[in-house]
C-alpha cells in the first residue's frame, strides 16, 4: 500500500485488485457458475446438528434446477427480488446461487425478527418469492399474505406444510423442476456496476434496519478475502459457519467459502455447547466470530470441557473486540492466530482486515484491495495523518449502490465523489494499520472530552468477576454526560459498585472514570451480529432515573 504523494497525499490505497477480476464474467451468475464449475464434488457444507451435506455438484445442480423453476415462475420478473427468511441450513446457498443465477437480488432477512420488524423489511425490499424456514414460517406467512401485492410466491422449507395452499414446499418445487445439465444453463450478462445482487439489512443498532444494495460488483470484490487469506492457510481448512447468513459478515464469508472450493460447518444459532462441540467434532480450523463469542471464549467456564486445539484462525469483526479480551482467548485457548476485520454493511465484507503479517493486538488491520481510505477531522473536516483519531471514509469497489427507496439517506452517506463515510472513530498508525475507537454517534461527552464507550468496556471485561459490560452516558446538567456502566457478574461472585468504579478508576484517566455509577443487570442486550444496543441500555437507564 502506498500513500500517494500529490495534494491528496493523507489518501490511503489498498493494493490494486487483480487486472482481470471481473474478465470473462458479464455478471455475478457467470462468475460464480465459472467458479463452480471448476470445483468438481467435494463438501461443501456440513449441518452441524444433523451432520447432513450439501456437496459441490449438489449445490451446482439443485441450483441450476430451482433457477430454471424461478424462470418458469411467469408472474414474477425472473431477475426480480428473492427474499430469505431463514436460520443457516443447506438449502439457503441453492436459493442464493439459484438468484444469482437468474441476475434476481437476494434479501436475506433475520428469521429472529417480531411481525412488525418483518413488515419493515419486506416493505423495503419487497421481495416477489420469498424462502421462508419453518422456525419462522407462522409469523412469516402472516405478514407476507398481508403483502401479497408484491409477494407471489411462499416457497417453505422443511417437509410439512401446514399453511395452505398458497404456500409450496420449497422440495416439491424443486422436484416439479426438471433437472438440466449444468453446463447448458446460460447465466445472462448483465451491468455488473448497477445489478444489486444483495438488499442486506443493516443490524438496526443505531435506529430501523436499512436496506443496503450491494450490487454485483460489490459481491465480485468481497470474494477475493478469503484467497488473499488462502496463502496463510497452515492447516486443512474447515470455516465454522455460526454468523447468521442473513448478515453480511455471515452472507459474503459464505459466498467467500464456496467460491474458495472451502469446506464449512454451519449452525443456525450459537448455542454455548453445540458451538464448542461442532469445533471439536468437526475439527474446525477456521472460525468467524463476533466480539461476544470471544467474550465467551476468555471468559466461560464451559470452554475447559472441549478440545478446541484444532483452531487455527479465529477472524472476528462486525464490533469492537479489545486487545486484552483477544490476549485472554489466545492464552486460553492457544489459537494461533485471531484476524480482525472491519466492515459494515454499506461495505459489502471487511473494509479493513487483517492478516497473518499485518496483525498488531488491537488493530482492524489494513486496507482491503481495491479500496481507499481517509480520516476526517470531525470539528473541521480536515484530512488527517498517522495516530490522529477522525471519521473514516472509503471508497472503492465493496462501497454500496446505496439504500433502496432512501435517496435522502443514500446522499448523506455516500458523497459526491463516492466517499462513504462510516460514522466510525479511527486512526492508523506509521505502518497503516487501522484501529477503530469508537461510534461518533456513541461517544460519551464529559466536561468537553469524547469518551468511547468500548474503551471502558474493555477494561471492565478485563475483571474475572465481571462477565458482561455495556457503558452509556448519563445525562449530567454540569458536565454534559457521565460514563455509567451496566454490569453483568459472573455467576456466584460478590461485587460492589464501589469495587467496579475502583477498578476502573486505577486503569483510566480522570474523564473515562465511571462517574454516573454502575448498575448490575443481568444481560447486555446485543443484536445477532455483536454489537451492543446502546440505545437499549439509555432506555432502561431512562426506566431507571423515572422510578427515583
Ligand atoms: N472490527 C470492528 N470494530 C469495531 N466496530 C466494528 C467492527 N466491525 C464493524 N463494526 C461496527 O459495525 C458497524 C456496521 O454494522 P452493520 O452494518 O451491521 O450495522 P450497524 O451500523 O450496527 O446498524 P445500523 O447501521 O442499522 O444502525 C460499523 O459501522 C462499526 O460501527
Ligand atoms: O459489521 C458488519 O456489519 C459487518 C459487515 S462485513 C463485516 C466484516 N467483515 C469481515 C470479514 C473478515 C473479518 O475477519 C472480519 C470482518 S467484519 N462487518
Ligand atoms: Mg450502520
Amino acid at each position: 500500500m502506498n500513500r500517494r504523494t500529490n495534494d491528496s497525499k493523507l489518501i490511503l490505497f489498498g493494493e490494486p485488485e487483480p487486472a482481470n477480476i471481473t474478465e470473462g464474467c458479464g455478471s455475478l451468475g457467470m462468475y460464480l457458475m465459472k467458479r463452480l464449475l471448476r470445483h468438481g464434488d467435494g463438501v461443501a457444507v456440513i449441518d452441524g446438528v444433523y451432520s447432513n451435506e450439501l456437496r459441490y455438484l449438489e449445490l451446482l445442480e439443485n441450483a441450476v434446477r430451482l433457477a430454471e423453476g424461478l424462470r418458469s415462475l411467469t408472474d414474477v420478473t425472473p431477475n426480480g427480488v428473492v427474499g430469505i427468511i431463514s436460520e443457516n441450513r443447506l438449502e439457503f446457498p441453492v436459493v442464493l446461487y439459484a438468484s444469482f443465477f437468474v441476475n434476481a437480488a437476494v434479501a436475506p432477512i433475520n428469521l429472529t425478527y417480531t411481525e412488525r420488524e418483518f413488515d419493515h423489511a419486506l416493505n423495503l425490499s419487497k421481495p416477489s418469492i420469498l424462502f421462508v424456514s419453518p422456525y419462522s414460517a407462522e409469523r412469516v406467512i402472516a405478514v407476507a399474505r398481508k403483502n401479497r401485492h408484491f409477494i407471489k410466491h411462499i416457497f417453505l422449507f422443511g417437509n410439512e406444510n401446514s399453511f395452505g395452499a398458497d404456500v409450496v414446499l420449497f422440495n416439491d418445487f424443486l422436484l416439479q423442476t426438471s433437472a438440466i445439465n449444468p453446463y447448458s444453463f446460460q447465466v445472462a450478462p448483465t451491468n455488473v456496476e448497477e445489478h444489486v445482487a444483495l438488499i442486506m439489512c443493516s443490524s438496526g443498532t443505531t435506529g430501523l434496519p436499512k436496506g443496503v444494495q450491494l450490487t454485483q460488483r460489490n459481491v465480485i470484490a468481497s470474494v477475493s478475502l478469503l484467497s488473499v487469506l488462502e496463502a496463510s492457510f497452515e492447516v486443512p481448512v474447515v470455516v465454522l459457519g455460526v454468523i447468521p447468513w442473513f448478515h453480511a459478515f455471515g452472507c459474503l464469508t459464505l459466498i467467500n467459502v464456496i467460491c474458495n472450493k472451502l469446506k464449512l460447518v454451519s449452525l443456525p444459532k450459537f448455542e454455548e455447547g453445540l458451538f464448542l462441540s461442532c469445533i471439536e467434532n468437526y475439527r474446525c480450523s477456521f472460525v468467524f466470530v463476533v466480539p461476544p463469542l470471544m467474550v465467551f471464549l476468555a471468559k466461560h467456564p464451559l470452554v475447559d470441557n472441549y478440545d478446541l486445539s484444532c483452531i487455527n484462525t479465529l477472524l472476528c469483526g462486525a464490533a469492537p473486540l479489545s486487545k486484552e479480551t483477544e490476549m485472554l482467548v489466545k492464552k486460553r485457548i492457544g489459537v494461533k492466530h485471531v484476524l480482525q476485520g472491519y466492515g459494515m454493511s454499506e461495505t459489502t465484507l471487511a473494509m479493513l482486515i487483517q492478516s497473518n503479517d499485518s496483525n498488531k493486538s488491537g488493530s482492524v488491520g489494513k486496507l482491503q484491495a481495491g479500496t481507499m481510505a481517509k480520516v476526517v477531522d470531525v470539528e473541521t473536516g480536515r484530512l488527517l495523518g498517522p495516530n490522529e483519531a477522525g471519521e473514516l471514509y472509503f471508497k472503492g469497489t465493496q462501497i454500496m449502490k446505496g439504500y433502496i427507496g432512501n435517496e435522502q439517506e443514500t446522499i448523506q452517506t455516500i458523497d459526491k465523489d463516492g466517499w462513504l463515510r462510516t460514522g466510525d472513530i479511527g486512526y492508523y498508525d506509521n505502518d497503516e494499520e487501522f484501529f477503530i475507537i469508537d461510534r461518533l454517534k456513541e461517544l460519551i461527552k464529559y466536561k468537553g472530552y469524547q469518551v468511547p464507550p468500548a474503551e471502558i468496556e474493555a477494561v471492565l471485561l478485563t475483571n474475572s468477576k465481571i462477565k458482561d459490560a455495556g457503558v452509556v452516558g448519563f445525562p449530567d446538567e454540569a458536565a454534559g454526560e457521565l460514563p455509567l456502566a451496566f454490569v453483568v457478574k459472573q455467576p456466584g461472585v460478590t461485587l460492589t459498585e464501589e469495587e467496579v468504579k475502583q477498578y476502573v478508576a486505577a486503569r483510566t484517566s480522570p474523564a473515562k472514570r465511571l462517574h454516573g455509577g454502575v448498575l448490575f443487570v443481568s444481560e447486555i442486550p446485543k443484536n445477532v451480529s455483536g454489537k451492543i444496543l446502546r440505545r437499549e441500555l439509555r432506555a432502561m437507564l431512562n426506566r431507571q432515573l423515572s422510578k427515583l
